[in-house]
């Protein structure tokens, strides 16, 4: 059981919002995309008419990546989007962000620096130990409650989503319980069920194609993206030099050996691409994988033509299907042709739950709708679909009472 905003005394309150707004960013840092801020807003708007004094913590991007940076822009937008002040300090708990949170008064808002700033945050620890971090360890004092609205987060067992609860009372915010509820309500779903995995990052995809494999919840995994990319060199296809290396740089190497241990054991349950598009000329240009590798340089940029008309079929007998991460590089009008046609094809099947920053922000740039539900988060839906619990979720359940 876990309280919500309707259980907390908020006015005169200092609350600790932890919420996800890392979105895409644009070539000259700002924000490409803002419907994660767009999600938070009922929540800190009650938060705030109800006179709550509110500080944001939020991540963007990861240490070493092009869209990791600072929430200067985030608290530009979510002031624009609130229809009042929001102040931004560069910085998430030393004296200069303690101040900040303290000279706050009813009705207030600031956004702290970006948590993952600091290189605790991007470490996973069980709840007490995140307590003792030096984020939670020196912000909570100047907090009186902690709301936690960041359901795309709560996959992840970092300082700011597991540490504060075990100090200071808990709660769940409106993104957060309306996630929670329709994504915990999925008990029966009808099959056979199938899982899209497409997308970037690899190890959260095969971490979620054994879960459920083995738990026996999916028939059949379509894999799509990078994830397609490394099952097809797990299945020994050569994608040549280009998309190798950038398996290599993203760090995804060994995910090709924990590919190919699930095409051992679950391979006749896992679907791959049949041809891949690449980029020859300045044009899309569709290889099969028999005519494979490609010409020096070239990447598999999206699934191809066969590909999708394979998928498309096994997904007109699909009672569910639940989709994360796009087919291709979507981005580029070249390579969006698989992520239009893939998610396109799943609005048809009776129960659709699509999730995912990027995938959100590629289905709205392509106008793909009408799914069952569109979740503001990828790999944590996908874990809680996969019946796993979520650690932030966790945290929130063991939480202490409030005084
Ligand atoms: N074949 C591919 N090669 C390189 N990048 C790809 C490929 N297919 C998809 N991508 C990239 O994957 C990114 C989104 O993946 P991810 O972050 O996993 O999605 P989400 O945020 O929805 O979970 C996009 O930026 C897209 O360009
Ligand atoms: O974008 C996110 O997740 P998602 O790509 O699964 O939707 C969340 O902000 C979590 O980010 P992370 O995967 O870098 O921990």
């Amino acid at each position: 059981m876990i309280d919500t905003l309707d259980d907390l005394d908020v006015e005169g309150t200092t609350v600790g919002v932890r919420v996800d707004i890392n979105s895409p960013i644009a070539d000259d840092g700002s924000l490409a995309d803002d419907a994660r801020l767009r999600a938070h807003v009922d929540t800190l708007s009650e938060l705030l008419e109800r006179g709550g004094r509110v500080a944001v913590l939020a991540h963007q991007g990861r240490p070493g990546g092009d869209d990791f940076g600072t929430l200067s822009p985030h608290a530009d937008r979510l002031s624009d989007l609130l229809g009042r002040p929001v102040d931004y300090v560069d910085a998430t708990f030393s004296q200069a962000a303690r101040d900040a949170v303290r000279s706050l008064e009813d009705g207030d808002c600031v956004v702290l620096e970006n948590t993952r700033f600091y290189s605790e945050e991007y470490m996973e620890f069980d709840p007490d130990r995140a307590a003792r971090t030096q984020l939670v360890a020196n912000l909570a004092p100047v907090l009186d409650a902690y709301v936690n609205d960041a359901f795309a987060a709560a996959h992840r067992s970092q300082p700011s989503l597991v540490g504060f609860p075990t100090v200071m009372p808990g709660y769940a915010g409106r993104v957060m319980e309306s996630e929670l509820d329709v994504l915990g309500s999925i008990e029966e779903t009808p099959e056979p069920r199938i899982y899209v995995l497409g997308g970037a990052k690899v190890p959260d995809s095969i971490d979620v194609a054994w879960s459920v494999l083995e738990k026996d919840l999916a028939d059949h995994i379509l894999t799509a993206g990078v994830v397609a990319n490394v099952f097809l060199i797990a299945d020994g296809v050569d994608l040549g030099d280009a998309s190798s290396d950038f398996i290599y740089e993203q760090g995804y190497w060994d995910e090709i050996d924990r590919a190919s241990d699930l095409l051992d054991a679950y391979g006749d349950r896992i679907a791959l691409p049949r041809d891949v598009a690449v980029d020859r000329d300045d044009s899309r240009h569709e290889l099969g994988v028999n005519a494979l590798p490609p010409q020096e340089g070239e990447a598999a940029m999206d699934i191809g033509s066969s590909t999708l008309a394979y998928y498309e079929r096994l997904l007109e007998d699909a009672g569910t299907v639940i989709l994360n991460g796009p087919a291709g590089v979507f981005e580029d009008d070249r390579f969006e042709l698989g992520t239009r046609r893939l998610y396109g094809a799943a609005t048809d099947v009776p129960t659709s739950i699509v999730g995912g920053g990027d995938t959100a922000s590629a289905l709205r740039r392509l106008g793909v709708e009408g799914f069952s539900h569109v979740s503001t988060g990828g790999g944590a839906a996908l874990q809680m679909l996969t019946a796993d619990q979520l650690p932030a979720v966790s945290a929130l359940e063991r939480t202490v009472d409030a005084a």
